[in-house]
């Protein structure tokens, strides 16, 4: 089990700085948290592929040998170069799920602490099946073999496919020739399929696996508000959104777009782990809107839940406090805290107009 929230270190890059741009606008669908799994690879002498998905880049633990090597933070093959038999496949290749069916529209194939064990070189491809992958599964490469370079994280953005339906379901990593990678994220936008709900249903508008994204935030100094949208409660007090202590007369707040646009008829506020830091009291707005320019200050935001006091360490359900007209259609939620603080989980549940706004 992990228990760390997204890695949010800036380091040494390469790639493409496109790619970047649409990390920071998408989600990691190679989230652990969100269900993403490696599901089986050709070799795993020194380090396991399920590692490719954990949260952060990967620890190095110098001199702390076990009875396989040099212990490591991410999937490492054997040395397998020069050591082939002649016709065999010059990579060694690890197959993931997921952990919602998605766009790829951004990779990164970070080599952080691989140094004198980095491949050469790395491609990914991509499918959709409803089951798993087998040997005869029809891969569509979405990222040609491109050079990556030792201990960095290697971004590549990913040109739309358009000879294929989208959305993917798994990927498939190939390294040239061989050798470790500590961690493999693949941005995109999660698609909320209809057809997984009945007529009726209160769904989740804001949760990551629907589409919901936090657009702006006043502060995320200890981590980011995304992590407010994520699967389950959180398993720590880095797996939530944390402001730095303020010393002014403001207030925090994050706005979330909604994965799909809807009436809201009920609020869950998760202080999880938050024990001496949160916040003392909250209230929740929303808008109807098309404007990007979200954080503007002449948008008419609607009051949903007036002033509430929050607690420690609880969740907070808030059903006939909620004052706003239940037939109304919203886009965004602000959710603000006073004076600052730590919020672990946002609920935002009520009936899709089936909208999306991806
Ligand atoms: N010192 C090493 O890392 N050696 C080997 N790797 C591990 N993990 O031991 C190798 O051959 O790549």
């Amino acid at each position: 089990m992990t228990t760390s929230a997204p890695d949010n270190t800036d380091a040494a890059y390469a790639g493409d700085p496109r790619a970047r741009a649409i990390a920071e606008s998408h989600l990691n669908l190679l989230d652990e948290r969100l269900g993403a799994r490696a599901l089986a690879c050709s070799d795993e002498w020194f380090a396991e592929a399920g590692n490719l998905v954990k949260p952060g880049r990967g620890i190095f633990r110098e001199g702390h040998f076990v009875a396989t090597g040099q212990w490591m933070d991410g999937w490492e093959s054997r040395r397998s170069f020069g050591r082939r038999p002649p016709g065999a496949a010059n990579y060694d290749w690890c197959i993931l799920r997921l952990g919602a069916p998605g766009s790829l529209n951004a990779v990164d194939i970070d080599t952080h602490h691989f140094r004198g064990n980095a491949p050469e070189a790395a491609a990914l491809d991509a499918l959709f099946t409803e089951d798993e992958p087998d040997n005869d599964a029809d891969w569509l490469e979405l990222l040609p073999k491109s050079q990556l370079q030792a201990h960095s994280r290697n971004l590549f953005a990913i040109e739309t496919a358009t000879d294929r339906p989208q959305p993917f379901t798994h990927v498939r990593l190939r390294i040239f020739p061989d050798g470790g990678v500590a961690r493999l994220r693949a941005w995109g936008r999660p698609l909320l399929r209809r057809d997984h709900f009945i007529d009726g249903e209160l769904i989740d508008l804001s949760a990551a696996q629907h589409g919901g994204r936090g657009v702006a935030v006043s502060n995320r100094f200890y981590s980011s508000p995304d992590n407010l949208l994520m699967p389950g409660r959180g398993v720590n007090m880095g797996d939530g959104w944390e402001t730095r202590r303020r010393r002014d007369d403001g207030h925090d707040w994050a706005i979330v777009q909604l994965g799909v646009a809807g009436t809201i008829h009920k609020v869950v506020v998760d202080t999880a782990h938050f024990k001496g830091n949160f916040p003392h009291h909250m209230t929740l707005e929303a808008i109807n809107t098309d404007r990007k320019d979200i954080e503007a200050a002449n948008l008419e935001w609607q009051t949903l839940l007036p002033a509430r006091r929050l607690f420690a360490d609880r969740e907070h359900l808030f059903l006939r406090e909620l004052v706003h007209d239940r037939s109304e259609r919203f886009t965004h939620v602000r959710l603000n805290i006073f004076p600052d603080g730590g919020v672990s989980r946002l609920r935002i549940l009520g009936f899709p107009d089936w909208i999306s706004l991806a």
